[in-house]
C-alpha cells in the first residue's frame, strides 16, 4: 500500500486543527558569562547550563520543577540523556543532502531519526531513495500533478501524529506555508546554496542561484542554512560556510563545490539541534554552542 494511502488515516478530518506540543521546556539560564544569551520557549534545553568545570561531571535536570545534578560520566551519557529527536524532510529534487543527513543518523552523527519524507515530486530522487530505505513518503502540497497531497492542515496533523521535533527543507522549491510554520515555530530550517542574503529569495534555487553568483563576479560563496519564516530565505541565519569562486569556474562546477560543503555543514548543523545546542541571542539570533567546548558559540 502506498504510504500517502496509509498515512491519509492520520488525517481523518482536516478541520480538526493539530494538537499543539503540551511540553513546557524548563528554562535554564546560562552562566552570567553569557548573560547576553536567552534561550527561546521552542529551543530551551532541559538542563541548566554549567560552568564547564561542574558540566564535565554533572548535568541539572528539571524533574517536576525540581533542578538536581546528576552525574556524567561522558559526553555519551549527555547525549544519551537528550531524548533522540524525529525529524521530517522535505525534497523536491536528488536528495543527496537528505541522504547525507539519513546516513549520519545511522551512523549515530545525529541525534535524530528521520521518521518521515515530504516532497511535491513523488517521482523525484530523494523520494525514491526514501521508498528504498522503508522511510514513509507522503506528498504536500496538492497540485494537478499530485492529486494526492496533503493539505496544510492535513499535513500539520500527520507530522503531529509522527511525533515530528523539527522539519528540515534539503532542496524543497515550494513556498511552505504560514499555517505550517506556526504550528513548528523555530523549528524548520532551510539549506540555501549562496552565502544569504546575497542571491536569495523567489526565483533563487539550483543552478539559478550559482549562474547569478558567477556573473555578478562574486569571489566567495557557500551554503546557508537558516530558520524558515513566511518569505523565501528571509529567516534567521543559524550557519554558512564559505568556498571560493574560481575564475574558470562554471555554474556546474560551483555547485559541486558548494553542495560538498552543504553536506557538511548540514550535519553539523542538524547534529547541534538535536543535541538541544541551539541558543538565541536577545538580538534574536540564533548561536550554536560548541560541543568540544561550551562556552563558545558560533
Ligand atoms: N516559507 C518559506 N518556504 C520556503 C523557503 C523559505 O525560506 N521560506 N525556502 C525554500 C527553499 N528555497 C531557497 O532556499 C527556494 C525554493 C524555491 C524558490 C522559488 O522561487 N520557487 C519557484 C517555484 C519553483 C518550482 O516550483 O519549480 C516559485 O515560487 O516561483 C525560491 C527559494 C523552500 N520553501
Ligand atoms: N533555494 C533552494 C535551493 O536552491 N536549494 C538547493 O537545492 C539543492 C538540492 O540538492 P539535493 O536535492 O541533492 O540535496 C541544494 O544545493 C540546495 O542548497
Amino acid at each position: 500500500m502506498e504510504a500517502q494511502t496509509m498515512l491519509s488515516g492520520f488525517c481523518p478530518n482536516p478541520a480538526i486543527p493539530s494538537v499543539q506540543n503540551a511540553k513546557k521546556p524548563f528554562f535554564a539560564k546560562p552562566p552570567s558569562s553569557h548573560s547576553s544569551f536567552v534561550q527561546s520557549d521552542n529551543w530551551v534545553s532541559h538542563r541548566a547550563v554549567l560552568s564547564i568545570s561542574q558540566r564535565a561531571t554533572k548535568r541539572m535536570e528539571c524533574t517536576n520543577n525540581a533542578v538536581e545534578a546528576v552525574d556524567v560520566a561522558s559526553n555519551e551519557d549527555l547525549t544519551s540523556g537528550i531524548r533522540l529527536k524525529k525529524l521530517a524532510v522535505f525534497v523536491s529534487g536528488g536528495g543527496s543532502n537528505f541522504r547525507s543527513i539519513h546516513e549520519a543518523s545511522l551512523r549515530g552523527s545525529i541525534h535524530g531519526d528521520i521518521v518521515v519524507l515530504v516532497t511535491n515530486k513523488q517521482g523525484c530522487g530523494g523520494a525514491l531513495y526514501a521508498r528504498e530505505k522503508g522511510i514513509p513518503v507522503i506528498s504536500f502540497p496538492k497540485t494537478k500533478d499530485e492529486p494526492d497531497g496533503l493539505s496544510t492542515a492535513c499535513l500539520v496533523a500527520t507530522l503531529r501524529r509522527f511525533e515530528v521535533d523539527f522539519i528540515l527543507l534539503a532542496g524543497y522549491l515550494k513556498l511552505i506555508p504560514v499555517e505550517l510554520i506556526r504550528a513548528y515555530a523555530k523549528s524548520i530550517v532551510n539549506i540555501h546554496p549562496s552565502l544569504l542574503p546575497a542571491f536569495g529569495g523567489k526565483g533563487y534555487y539550483g543552478m539559478k542561484v550559482h549562474k547569478a553568483v558567477i556573473a555578478s563576479g562574486a569571489r566567495f560563496s557557500g551554503p546557508t542554512i537558516h530558520f524558515v519564516d513566511e518569505h523565501y530565505d528571509t529567516g534567521r541565519i543559524l550557519a554558512q560556510s564559505v568556498v571560493p569562486v574560481l575564475p574558470n569556474d562554471t555554474a556546474e562546477n560551483l555547485a559541486a563545490r558548494v553542495l560538498g560543503e552543504e553536506h557538511r555543514l548540514y550535519v553539523d548543523v542538524v547534529a547541534a539541534i538535536c543535541e538541544e545546542r541551539i541558543i538565541w541571542r536577545q538580538d534574536g539570533v540564533p548561536l550554536i554552542r560548541s560541543k568540544e567546548n561550551p562556552n563558545e558559540y558560533s
